[in-house]
């Protein structure tokens, strides 16, 4: 499984995510969240890592002109839109993007039919909440084309792999206190992401 460290907020933690072996980082833009970091200091810690990791900038709540200008500003390779955006805002849109579904029921996770995409719990207010998506709304259907979010951690992670999902997205549930990372924890993570076995 691919697996994504969202809420990076300094180099330090940006880095040991990809030494261990992260396939995407993200980076939050929302002005209200724990984790917000300006698009100045994205471009910064972008610019020191390394070309394999795909870096994605978290927008809420705001219109296509300001993403593409964040986007092409920091050089980030992917827009991940936390927000219910209409057709309009889609098509101004020039950057590589992906569409988050906040699941507050079942039927939510077949939104987006053909095209990847994050499932993350419902919260009314936005952010990495540790909340979970019930995982029984995922049997018995092909989620090759899901990324799960939403209260994953290295204790409930092996939950997942059977799911088949395309990658897991984790934030809080590797963190020390909110906005930093804890390296243990977030090597823990990938590695059982990744390989279902637990390390150090
Ligand atoms: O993290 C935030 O504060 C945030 C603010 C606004 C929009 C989205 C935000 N976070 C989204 C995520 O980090 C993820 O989707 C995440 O992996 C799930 O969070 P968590 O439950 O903490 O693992």
């Amino acid at each position: 499984m691919k697996v994504k460290i969202c809420g990076i907020t300094n180099y330090e933690d940006a880095k040991v995510a990809c030494d261990a072996g992260a396939d995407a980082l993200g980076f939050v833009t929302y002005p209200k969240s724990t984790r917000f970091i300006k698009p100045e200091e994205i471009k910064s810690i972008i610019e020191k890592l390394p070309p394999f990791v795909t870096k994605t900038v978290l927008f809420v709540n705001v219109d296509a002109k300001y993403v593409n200008e964040v986007m092409a500003y920091t050089k980030a390779d992917l827009a991940q839109i936390h927000f219910e955006a209409d057709e309009g805002f889609y098509k101004e849109l020039t950057c590589r993007h992906i569409k988050v579904i906040r699941a507050k029921e079942k039927h939510d996770i077949e939104k987006f039919a053909d095209e990847y995409k994050i499932v993350d719990a419902y919260v009314p207010e936005y952010g990495g909440s540790g909340k979970r998506v019930a995982l029984e709304w995922f049997d018995g259907r092909d989620n090759s084309d899901i990324i799960l979010a939403g209260g994953l951690s290295p204790e409930n992670v092996f939950e997942v792999g059977r799911y088949g999902f395309y990658g897991v997205d984790v934030s809080s549930g590797v963190e020390s206190s909110p906005g930093k990372k804890d390296k243990r924890k977030v090597r823990k993570f990938i590695e059982l992401a990744k390989y279902g076995f637990r390390c150090g």
